[in-house]
């Protein structure tokens, strides 16, 4: 049976990030996508003119009802708007035991607009985070999860590390905002275990809107059809890697990345 996923997350009407990104992200992968759509976003590659918060029964009805029907083999959160929208998704990913769960914890747009009440970040780290069996928080997300202050690599590992005691199982710190590194796109990877650093060419673009979406759709897709983590992390890295070398010129700002070359063959699209 083709794998089920959920992403619980805001929309993107540009259609590069957010749940639009991962909706295409999941077919790519051939696995079959479904949404909890905790916020409509009016976005473009400009920037953020909206943000509409759901319902919170909408947003609980949403999961009742796939909780109901459909066998569920892996979740990813992404942006979760407040604190009350946050406590009912935790709820939720509680009381139908959600895992692997994948936590974005996506807080400010690249455009510097507020995806989540900055009051609420406290309620996503006490929360959200332990429930995580992935946590992918980019640089400065990184520094306000674990209050350290990064600026090495020494610092983003001990910054992992730090998210790890608060309760997350393992974390992707990513280093798209690198700025000290021109020509690497380094992010370091830490479970209990171990500590392993991801690679790739750092590609001059302006076209990076929704990597992050991207990436933790790509690692959910990958982790639901089986594979272990590290490999779902590598495939996902390289993956995404290729869709931005190839962004396509789309919008007039930053532009997204070319979700089709992220596809899977399966041998049956021939
Ligand atoms: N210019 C780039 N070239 C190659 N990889 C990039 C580039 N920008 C970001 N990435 C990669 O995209 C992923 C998302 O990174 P980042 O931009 O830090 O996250 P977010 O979108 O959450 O802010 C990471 O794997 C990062 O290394
Ligand atoms: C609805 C929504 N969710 C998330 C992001 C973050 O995007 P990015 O992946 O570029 O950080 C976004 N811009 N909009």
């Amino acid at each position: 049976m083709r794998p089920q996923v959920i992403t619980i997350a805001g929309t993107d009407s540009g259609g590069g990030a957010g749940i639009q990104a991962d909706l295409k992200t999941f077919e790519e992968r051939n696995v079959f996508g479904m949404s909890v759509v905790v916020a409509v976003t009016a976005q473009n590659t400009k920037g953020v003119q909206g943000v509409y918060p759901m319902p919170l029964e909408a947003i609980t009805r949403q999961m009742e009802s796939l909780a109901d029907d459909f066998t569920v083999s892996a979740v990813k959160t992404g942006m979760l708007v407040d604190a009350q929208r946050i406590e009912i998704v935790v709820h939720a990913i509680r009381r139908y035991d959600w895992h692997p769960l994948v936590v974005d914890p996506v807080m400010v747009a690249k455009g510097g607009a507020y995806l989540v009440a900055p009051e609420a970040i406290e309620t996503l780290s006490r929360k959200l985070l332990p429930l995580a069996d992935l946590i992918t928080p980019n640089t400065p997300e990184a520094e306000v999860l674990s209050g350290l202050v990064i600026h090495s690599d020494s610092d983003r590992e001990l910054a992992a590390k730090q998210i790890i005691k608060r309760g997350a199982k393992a974390v992707l710190l990513k280093g798209g905002h690198d700025e000290a590194n021109p020509e690497r796109a380094r992010d370091c990877f830490v479970t209990k275990k171990r500590t392993v650093w991801l690679e790739a060419d750092r590609i001059h673009t302006p076209h990076t809107h929704g990597t992050g979406c991207t990436l933790s759709s790509l690692i959910t897709a990958e982790w639901a059809k089986g594979n272990d983590l590290e490999t779902s992390v590598r495939t996902a890295k390289e993956l995404l890697t290729r869709a931005i070398a190839q962004a396509p010129e789309i919008g007039h700002g930053h532009g997204p990345v070319a979700h089709w070359l992220l596809r899977e063959d399966d041998g049956k699209n021939e």
